[in-house]
Formats: structure tokens, C-alpha cells, sequence
């Protein structure tokens, strides 16, 4: 049965921070993402990431985004894509990655998917968003087992990766996709009142709109998605608080927006979560 997803659930996940924790207690956050042509893809999930408190967030980009990444995010670390070495550490030692955003659906994309669901592992949770399910979808590829694994197509991602038309598709269809077609933990189903599905748990959002339908929102709650997973240790909530956090901020923007632009979400974020915070320190 679909639930609402409600306020409850961030209230949940986001806790108070110990006093001495730092920067590893909150995760590593590695994104791949951002081809010459959709670089601001990858800043904005890095720049998400980072203001949704993971501890320390790399961008492996193609190099043409070094310096707008700097300028944008100097908090986030950069490694060249191509550094096939480095970029095989960087996924050994993450314990979230997320890849996809602008990443494209050319050889070398195809080159990079395979590399991260060969080499995640263990602990490790893994976001596969944006050309790298279009990527999926084109090469028949599954997730990794034995990795917590979160898909977040659009509709027309989700289409491609199911063969199924959305209008065609009940409840119990996404369910039998999202398993055995794919392995996804999780399925963010992206769309007006977004769907989360997980094993035995099913909730859609009823917050945002159409002032959210701009390039790059969905790049940005990737980043976020990454960010809870690697702070909060229930991964099938963290997702679901992130799915709720991202719409909840965009709505409230809307009261003075039209359009409400991801970059303004992620700059809001650390702000929505100390609000959180501050009602469990008065509880
Ligand atoms: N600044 C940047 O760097 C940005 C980079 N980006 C990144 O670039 C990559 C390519 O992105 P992309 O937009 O070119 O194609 P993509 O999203 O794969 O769509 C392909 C097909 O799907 C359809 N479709 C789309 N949405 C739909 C929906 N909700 N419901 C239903 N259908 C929908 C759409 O149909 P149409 O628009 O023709 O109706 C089209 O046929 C990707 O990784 C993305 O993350 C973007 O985030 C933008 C900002
Ligand atoms: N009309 C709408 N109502 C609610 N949410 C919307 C609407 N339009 C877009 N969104 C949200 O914006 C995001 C768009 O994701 P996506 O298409 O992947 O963007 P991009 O790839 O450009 O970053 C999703 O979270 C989606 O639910
Ligand atoms: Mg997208």
C-alpha cells in the first residue's frame, strides 16, 4: 500500500551532530558526472552533496570543470575522470557513489558505468541517476549485488529501463521491475508527487510542482540523496528524507518564486536542516 511520505521521516533521519565527530563520521561522498557538454550537472550534485553535510564530496569529472567547480564548491575535491587509476582508488575507498548526472551515453560513459558496478562493493551505497540509466538501459546492465543500490529515473528514464509505458504500469509492475529487472534497492521514481519504493515500503510525495521543472533539479536531488546515505545509517529512509527535504525546500521557495532554481535549493539546504535540528534540541 503507498503511504504519503511526511515530514515525519526527516525528523527521523537528520539528528544532532556529537560534539566530536568529524568530517569522516559523515561520509565520502564520490560523484561521477559531468561530460564536456552537461558539466553544470555534476556541480550542481556536488554542490547538494556537500551543503547536505556530507563530510568530504570529490567530483571525478572531465577536467574541463576543474575551475568552475573550484569557484562554485571549493569545499569538493576534484579527480580527471580519464586518471583511470585514481578513479579506481577514489571508488575503492568511497562509501557512496553516485554516478550519472550529465555523464552522457558515449563510449567512455559506458566505460565508466561498468568500471563503478564492477568495483563497489560491501558497505558501500551507490546512486545511478541521469545518462547512467539511459546507459543501463542501452547496454542491459543490472546493479552490482550485495551494494545498497538507489535508482532515480525520470519518466522517461524509467520507460527506457522497463520497456514499459508509465501509463501502463500498476504498483505491482514498478515493483517487479525495479527487482528483477534492475536489483534497485530503492526506485525514486521521479514525476509530479514523486513515488519511493523499496521491499515492503512504498510512499509518495505530495509536496512540489511545476515551479520545480528546470534543468538540474533532479541532478540536485541526487546529490543530496548521496549526502544523506553517507551521514545517516538507515539507507532506505536516508533516501526517502532526501526525496522529501528536496521538495519540501523547493515549495517553500515557490511562495516567493516562479521558478524555483536547484542551485537556490542547495543553497538553502544547510539552513532547512538546522530547522530540523532545532526542534529536536527543544524536544
Ligand atoms: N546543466 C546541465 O549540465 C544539465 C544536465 N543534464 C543532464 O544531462 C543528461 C541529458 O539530459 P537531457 O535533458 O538532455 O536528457 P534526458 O533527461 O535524458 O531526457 C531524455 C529523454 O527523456 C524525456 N524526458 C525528460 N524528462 C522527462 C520527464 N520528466 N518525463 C518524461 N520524459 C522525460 C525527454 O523527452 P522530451 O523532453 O523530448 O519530452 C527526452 O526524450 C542527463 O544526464 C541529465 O542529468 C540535465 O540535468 C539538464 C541540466
Ligand atoms: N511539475 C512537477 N511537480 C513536482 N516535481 C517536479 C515537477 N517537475 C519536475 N519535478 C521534479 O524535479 C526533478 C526533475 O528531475 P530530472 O528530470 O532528472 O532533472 P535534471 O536531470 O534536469 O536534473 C524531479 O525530482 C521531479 O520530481
Ligand atoms: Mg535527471
Amino acid at each position: 500500500m503507498t503511504e504519503e511520505l511526511t515530514a515525519t521521516i526527516v525528523h527521523e533521519i537528520i539528528q544532532k551532530r556529537p560534539s566530536n565527530s568529524h568530517k569522516g563520521d559523515f561520509g565520502r561522498v564520490l560523484i561521477i558526472a559531468g561530460n564536456q557538454q552537461f558539466g553544470g550537472a555534476g556541480l550542481m550534485a556536488t554542490a547538494a552533496a556537500v551543503n547536505a553535510g556530507a563530510g568530504l564530496v570529490t567530483l571525478a569529472t572531465d577536467p574541463v570543470n576543474l575551475t568552475a567547480l573550484h569557484v562554485r564548491t571549493p569545499e569538493a575535491m576534484f579527480i580527471d575522470w580519464h586518471d583511470d587509476a585514481e578513479l579506481s582508488s577514489a571508488i575503492e575507498k568511497s562509501d557512496v557513489i553516485l554516478i550519472g548526472p550529465g555523464l552522457g551515453t558515449d563510449e567512455f560513459a559506458i566505460r565508466l558505468v561498468k568500471k563503478t558496478f564492477a568495483l563497489a562493493k560491501g558497505n558501500q551505497r551507490l546512486v545511478v541517476d541521469g545518462s547512467a540509466l539511459t546507459v543501463m538501459a542501452q547496454n542491459n546492465l543490472v546493479f552490482p549485488l550485495n551494494v545498497f543500490s538507489v535508482a532515480t529515473p525520470h519518466q522517461g528514464e524509467w520507460e527506457l529501463l522497463s520497456g514499459i509505458k508509465l501509463a501502463y504500469q500498476d504498483n505491482m509492475s514498478l515493483n517487479n521491475v525495479q527487482r528483477s529487472i534492475l536489483n534497485a534497492n530503492t526506485l525514486v521514481l521521479k514525476q509530479h508527487h514523486t513515488i519511493v519504493m523499496s521491499d515492503q515500503r512504498e510512499f509518495q510525495l505530495k509536496l512540489g510542482g511545476p515551479y520545480m521543472a528546470v534543468g538540474g533539479m533532479g541532478d540536485t536531488l541526487a546529490g543530496i540523496i548521496a549526502a544523506f546515505l553517507a551521514q545517516f545509517t538507515n539507507a532506505t529512509k536516508a533516501t526517502e528524507a532526501a526525496v522529501y527535504v528536496h521538495s519540501a525546500i523547493a515549495e517553500q521557495m515557490a511562495h516567493h518564486s516562479y521558478v524555483v532554481k536547484p542551485t537556490i535549493i542547495a543553497d538553502f539546504l544547510p539552513n532547512y536542516m538546522v530547522q530540523i535540528k532545532s526542534n529536536l534540541d527543544q524536544e
